[in-house]
């Protein structure tokens, strides 16, 4: 994050070099056959060393590099001063030096024990503490509605951050909800999310948690005003709002101004990004969902990673591991995605939530000094749930013209083993299989001999996998809230590895404001066709043509 063309660094151009020499001699099929240890060798298990117990096998040997690709992708690390980058983080330095913000998610998840100064820290605990107080009213049913009942139903107000992260984790820890508190989230300005979405309340027995960093996010205000409204019709009198609205926010001013009082705010600080939000007060309905201890236990297992990131040398450090390989194949192989593909239903909102947490973090293209990049940075992050993905878009993976470089995610053991656990050991049978086809595919010769004689050259050709298709398999015991913390806080640090060799800022997101700014124009010139003005001959015509057909 130096702000360095990371093709400047000498260790890039050895990889180009290596690239270029060695690229097609790396078959995973020969360097398997040559080297029985490549697992022990490009394998690493992850047992925590604070806080809950939490392990974790990171298996990169099906990845198209071989021991000097991989020592050289961590001299580039080293030559980027990832680690000087990584330490200044986490002492709350300035590195997001276009906001001039400290970057400080691991200071959500501290408790204590990296020293970190910078206004707010101290102020974490007891915000933690409101939470928790909070929570255990809601979900004791201490807190009564306006009539006097219990809440059994809450709405999640907010969009990106203050949405993504919130709605995968709960659905990844749904073993550890309370299964009568029925959760909703809205996000889309779309009238139709929030008006499904109030169907299924009653305005007695729900609480609204308005989730907005910034409190000015169009979307969040607007459906915000929409369920205050929904919410009147019923309660009349303004002062029950209290009882049925909270928000989690960084703007007390414009909180109060809602008609949310102080008393239900949940604050947070500007070093917290968006992407970055879900272990701040932005996990309120995390923590109505699973129970305040259960998420104390997401943040006590995503502080054990960070723990890892920070203290355990590069060659064995997980983010760092995980990021050299992606810049592999990102920089030097040419791929344009990377698939997250988790063989667990509760993890199938995991590559949305990455979408965002990658996308928005690496999606640039200048760097920190306002040069232009001469490479590639971010990928695009998609993904599915397997084995839904397997009939789906695999085809593509395994046959298709394009590289995809895949992580596969699994737990070895499931919270559902019905049936003696038989669809888990499918699933899992699947997870392994994947990988495998993938890396040694299918040769003409296998596929001649499976055909028998008189097998058309065109069929043939048709069935043969060329293999070498690169992953990363990812597995732990089971999808606890600990887990999940250490595993979304394994991909930040890898995109903050990522970004501070590419040199950009990955804690900005500038890349979201023109079409705000846009959309608020337009609003303006909605009415009559004279209004719109200042466009091209396309808006215009298609302004003109919402104009001509709609009905209110
Ligand atoms: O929480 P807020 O302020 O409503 O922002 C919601 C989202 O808005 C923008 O799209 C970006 O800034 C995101 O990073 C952010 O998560």
């Amino acid at each position: 994050m130096s702000g360095n063309l990371a093709s400047e660094y000498p260790s890039w151009k050895k990889l180009q070099q290596l690239y270029d020499a060695e690229h097609s001699k790396i078959v995973l099929k020969d360097l398997f056959a040559q080297d029985p240890k490549r697992f022990e060798k490009f394998s690493r298990e992850y047992n925590s060393t604070s806080g809950p117990d939490v392990t974790m096998l990171v298996d990169l040997s099906k990845n198209l590099i071989t021991e000097p690709v991989l020592d050289t992708l961590l001299s580039l690390i080293k030559e980027a001063k990832v680690e000087e980058y990584r330490d200044k983080m986490f002492a709350g330095e300035h590195i997001n030096t276009s906001e001039d913000r400290a970057v400080l998610h691991v200071a959500l998840r501290n408790f204590n024990d990296f020293n970190i100064s910078e206004s707010g820290v101290d102020e974490v605990q007891s915000v933690l503490n409101h939470m928790k107080e909070f929570t255990e009213a809601v979900r004791s049913g201490e807190w009564k509605g306006y009539t006097g009942k219990t809440i059994n139903t809450i709405v999640n107000i907010g969009i990106g951050g203050s949405d993504l992260g919130p709605v995968m984790v709960t659905e990844a820890l749904k073993p550890y909800s309370k299964r009568d508190l029925k959760a909703h989230f809205v996000s889309n300005i779309d009238g139709t999310h929030i008006a499904e979405t109030l169907r299924e309340c009653d305005p007695e027995t729900t609480l609204f948690i308005i989730a907005s960093k910034t409190f000015t996010t169009q979307e969040t205000i607007t459906n915000a005003e929409t369920a205050r409204s929904w919410f009147l019709e019923s309660a009349k009198d303004k002062a029950h709002v209290a009882k049925h609205f909270v928000a989690l926010s960084t703007n007390t001013k414009a909180v109060t101004a809602f008609g949310i009082s102080e008393a239900n705010m949940f604050q947070f600080w500007d070093w917290v990004g968006g992407r970055y939000s879900l272990w701040s007060a932005i996990g309120l309905s995390i923590a109505l969902v699973i129970g305040y201890d259960n998420f104390e236990q997401l943040l006590k297992g995503a502080h054990g990673m960070d723990k890892h990131f920070k203290e355990t040398p590069l060659e064995k450090n997980l983010p760092v591991l995980l990021a050299a390989v992606g810049i592999w194949y990102n920089d030097f192989y040419g791929s344009q995605t990377l698939a997250l593909l988790p063989y667990d239903q509760y993890l199938h909102k995991f590559a949305d939530y990455f979408q965002q947490g990658d996308m928005e973090s690496n999606g640039k293209s200048v760097t920190k000094n306002g040069s232009k990049v001469n490479y590639q940075t971010g990928p695009i992050i998609w993904g599915a749930s397997g084995t839904n993905g397997q009939h789906s878009f695999y085809q593509l993976v395994h046959q298709g013209t394009k590289i995809i470089p895949a992580d596969f995610i699994a737990p070895t053991t499931t919270h559902n083993p019905i049936e003696n656990s038989k669809h888990h050991r499918i699933l899992l049978s699947n997870f392994f299989a994947q990988p495998e086809a993938l890396a040694f595919g299918k040769t003409e010769e296998e596929v001649k001999k499976e055909l028998g004689p008189g097998a058309s050259d065109a069929l043939i050709k048709s069935k043969i996998f060329p293999g070498n298709r690169p992953s990363t398999s990812i597995m732990f015991p089971l999808l606890t809230p600990a887990t999940l913390g250490a595993l979304i806080a394994l991909y930040e640090h890898k995109i903050f590895v990522q970004g501070v060799v590419w040199g950009i800022n990955s804690f900005d997101q500038m890349g979201v404001e023109l079409g705000k700014v846009l959309a608020k124009n337009i609003l303006a010139q909605l009415e009559k066709p004279s209004d719109v003005v200042g466009h091209d001959s396309s808006t215009t015509g298609l302004i003109h043509y919402y104009q001509k057909y709609r009905k209110e």
